[in-house]
């Protein structure tokens, strides 16, 4: 069953036309991947999502409702959840205060708890390192951090953008892992942007390939283990 609907999409800035016609479904469940060149318009497509930027045209809608013209925070409450590129922690807060401020927005100190509990057993990695500031973890540790603040708000569906991008080989792994920890662990779809092919095709069922503003295809993960058939659609190797 589908969670996110894409429908004519366009979208950009100003009057620079980015997204032009996208049209993608994400299943419910699943791990969906989407990979294209530098500037063909990804980080884009997921901030048009999250209501960061406003369409021209074309239709969202999650579980059926549309959500087209609803503000960012009103997607957050509908279950969107989103890890920007570069992370954005707070890098003068520790890592439990970083987790303390995602769960503010739950109603009571009994809840947020509860939570943080939870949080913290599905990614024990970051059990050790609560009390060091968010500015000294290295590039993978912010990247974890980033995923368990996103997970304060028990999502649905979990947008992350480029998460691997300067992040060294052992803790791409140790993501990977995580991501399908969290496949087990809880009722989650994950939207993933990516530039490391390996990385999608450990993680993503399909694959959408995006050029110059459009999805020009899908990628099965059989497809992407064949780098001269990514090589086709996409140019990249
Ligand atoms: N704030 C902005 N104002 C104007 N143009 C922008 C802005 N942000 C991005 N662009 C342009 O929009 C196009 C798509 O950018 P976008 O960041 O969506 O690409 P991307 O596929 O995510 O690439 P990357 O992997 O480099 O982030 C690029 O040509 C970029 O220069």
């Amino acid at each position: 069953m589908t969670l996110l609907a894409i429908e004519g999409l366009h979208a950009g800035y100003g009057r620079i036309p980015i997204l032009q016609g996208i049209d993608m479904a994400v299943a419910r469940g699943s791990f969906t991947g989407v990979l294209g060149h530098n500037g063909m318009g990804k980080t884009t497509l997921m901030r048009t999502i999250m209501g960061q930027i406003t369409p021209t045209a074309g239709r969202i809608t999650l579980d059926g409702q549309d959500i087209t013209r609803l503000s960012t925070h009103g997607r957050a409450a509908k279950g969107l959840a989103y890890v920007p590129q570069g992370r954005e922690i707070f890098s003068n807060l520790t890592v439990e205060e970083n987790l303390q401020m995602g769960l503010l927005g739950l109603p009571s100190r009994a809840e947020q708890k509860t939570e943080m509990a939870r949080i913290l057993e599905d990614l024990p990695r970051l059990k050790p390192i609560l009390t060091r500031s968010g500015g000294v973890l290295s590039g993978g540790e912010q990247q974890i951090l980033a995923i368990a603040r996103s997970l304060c708000t028990n999502p649905t569906l979990l947008i992350l953008d480029e998460p691997t991008e300067g992040i060294q080989p052992s803790i791409v792994e140790e993501i990977i892992d995580i991501l399908h920890a969290l496949r087990k662990s809880r009722d989650l779809t994950v939207l993933l942007v990516e530039q490391k092919l390996d990385f999608i095709e450990a993680l993503a069922d399909t694959t959408f390939v995006i050029q110059r503003g459009t999805i020009t295809g899908t990628l099965s993960p059989k497809e992407m283990s064949d780098p001269d058939t990514v090589r086709e659609f996409v140019g990249l190797s």
